[in-house]
């Protein structure tokens, strides 16, 4: 990995971050007509939305997108597109475009080729944030899915759907190309359980450990 910054509590660590990725934001702008940046959802990123939200940023020129989504309408507590609306899209935040993961269609396959479509103007990614789960996961690149090798192609497709053990519903995600050609990548974990996943990561195969596609490149932000 680049570099791992330790927090002495997460508090501290999702101020911080909030702070990194406006200020990496504000530095895309100066330089591009846009940026685009995309979130995870899960449990871990809410904090961060709620101070990132409030950056000093012009936001119209900006692009935001999820790295993966569950395939769940927004009015479950499961859809991480809800998160985002309620947490990082209001504020200041709300003049951002949104590239959405989600349409109401039975299976992810239905709305594949629109939501690519609509995610190819905010490519490649200029701040990804990611987080990761204690098997290796991040986005919805599950170690065991039935697509994850498609995914982890060089060739893959921008999204694919993605089922797996783990994951209690079909799920939509990036794909290992697209996390892997970010411009600036974060990740963001708490506690023990996940910091010995991440050390075990690097000396595993992507097959074992998806994250590893996106080490190479990625600050990983840790707090207890
Ligand atoms: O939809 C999702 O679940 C995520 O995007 C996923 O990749 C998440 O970042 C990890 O599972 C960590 O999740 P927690 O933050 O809830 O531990």
């Amino acid at each position: 990995m680049k570099d791992l910054i330790e927090y002495p509590d997460a508090d501290m660590m999702m101020l911080d971050l909030a702070n990194t990725i406006a200020g990496s934001l504000e530095m895309n702008l100066q330089t591009h007509e846009t940026a685009s940046l995309c979130v995870p959802g899960g449990t871990t990123p809410g904090p961060i939305f709620d101070s990132l939200c409030a950056a000093d940023l012009d936001w119209a020129r900006v692009t935001i997108m999820l790295s993966d989504e569950r395939w769940v309408p927004e009015s479950s507590p499961r859809s991480n597109t809800a998160l985002l609306m309620h947490r990082l899209c209001v504020g200041r935040a709300a003049a951002a475009k949104i590239a959405p993961l989600y349409m109401q269609t039975d299976t992810p396959e239905d709305a594949l080729d629109e939501l690519i479509e609509g995610l190819k103007p905010a490519l490649p990614i200029s701040v990804l944030l990611l987080g990761m789960g204690a098997d290796m996961h991040t986005a919805s690149l599950f170690p065991g899915a039935d697509q994850l090798d498609a995914a982890l192609r060089d060739d893959a497709p921008a999204l694919m759907a993605m089922r797996a053990p783990g994951a209690p519903e079909p799920r939509i995600t990036l794909t290992a190309p697209v996390l892997a050609g970010a411009m600036e990548t974060h990740i963001v974990i708490i506690g023990d359980e996940k910091r010995e996943a991440l050390e075990r990561a690097k000396h595993l195969s992507p097959q074992a450990a998806p994250v590893s596609v996106v080490l190479p490149k990625a600050t990983v932000h840790w707090a207890p």
